[in-house]
Order: structure tokens, then sequence, then C-alpha cells
């Protein structure tokens, strides 16, 4: 199928929820990111009481071209490991030079992002809020309330994602809570 190739198309997401009734969505247990939390005791425990599901979004079917866009919701349900926000894995893109933006419908929470230079930034999301991810700056949603946090994104399909990096060193900082705050804390996991 070449870039030409494809037909117009129309997509439903709930603006609450950001359910499809009409797409399977892609799902992450908490299974799925081992070692991406700082209390691998809390993590553990979690995932052999009943390894709730964390996060699940959607994954067109589209060529992996430059010209072409992926897009879709993400839903990041409430909770936490330990003193830590449910989140996404977070990933830089393999074409380094890729920049996203999200757009937030329902919740409230954060996206988390460092650069390889060693910038980090956070931004929040509510709804009605754009949050822009500048080429080179690895991303991961973080969930700061008690409703799903629901998200809209959009980004060039020839992106591709690195987990390598992220797995291996983890994020230089984290979000706890703290006294029923957030806040932003160095990772003890993190490695230069
Ligand atoms: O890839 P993760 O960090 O696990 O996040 C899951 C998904 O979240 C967002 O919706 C991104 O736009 C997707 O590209 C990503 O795959
Ligand atoms: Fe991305």
């Amino acid at each position: 199928m070449s870039e030409n190739t494809v037909k117009p198309f129309a997509l439903d997401f709930d603006l609450i929820t950001g359910l499809s009734q009409t797409k399977e969505s892609t799902k992450r247990p908490l299974s799925k990111m081992k070692g991406m939390y700082a209390d691998d005791a809390a993590f553990e425990a979690a995932v052999q009481n009943n390894d709730p599901l964390v996060y699940e979004y959607y994954e067109l079917d589209l060529p992996e071209t430059p010209g072409n866009l992926l897009f879709g919701t993400s839903i990041l349900y409430p909770g936490k490991v330990g003193n830590e926000y449910y989140m996404t894995k977070g990933h830089f893109h393999t074409i380094l030079e890729t920049g996203e933006v999200y757009y937030c419908l329902s919740g409230n929470g954060a996206m988390l992002m460092e650069n390889p230079e060693g910038d980090w930034d956070i931004q929040y999301f509510t709804p009605g809020q754009a949050v822009y991810v500048p080429p080179r700056y690895a991303h991961r949603s973080i969930n700061l309330g008690n409703e799903p946090l629901v998200t809209f994104y959009a980004y060039r399909a020839d992106a591709g994602h690195d987990y390598g990096t992220i797995e291996t060193k983890g994020y230089r900082k984290l979000v706890v809570e703290k006294d029923g705050k957030p806040e932003i804390i160095d990772n003890p996991k993190w490695k230069e």
C-alpha cells in the first residue's frame, strides 16, 4: 500500500472516555512495564494481585511514510505504584527529529519530557490544553488525577518508537505523590 492509495476515512473517539466504538485498542497492563517504576516491590505485588490495565491507545494501520499521520487517543487510567503515579512507558522517536502534538480531552495529568542533551520539562494536561512535544524529546504521559487521562495525538507516520533507551536508562525525573500532591524528584534508577 503506498501513501496515495490510502482512501479518506473517519473514525469515532468519545470526547470523555476517548474510546472508539469501531476500533480495537492496544492495551498495556502493568506487567508490560517491568523496571519502569521506582518501587519494584509495589510493582510485583500489583502484578501478582490483578495486573491492572494502566493504559490503552489506538494504533492505525497506515503506511509508515513521511506524508501520513498516525493519530488516535490514549487513555491512561488513574492509580499509583507505591507513591508513583500511573504513566505510559514513554519513548523517543526513532527519527529523533520528529515532534508530536497531544490534546487533552478529559482528566488531568502531565507530559514529562527530556532530550538526549539533558534538558527536561513537564507540561500539564487539563481538558482543552494542547501540549507540544518538540523534536528530540522523549515523552511520557502521567495521570495526576482520579479520572482517566484522555489525550488525542498526531505525529508523522514514519517516526517510529525507540523504547530501548528509556528501558535501559530510565527517565531523569519521576513524579510521585507527597502529602497528597505531585512532586517531581530525581529518578534513583536513572543511569547516565
Ligand atoms: O508508546 P508508549 O509510551 O507506551 O505510549 C503509548 C502510545 O501513546 C501515545 O498515544 C503515542 O502517540 C503513541 O505513539 C504511543 O505508542
Ligand atoms: Fe511519540
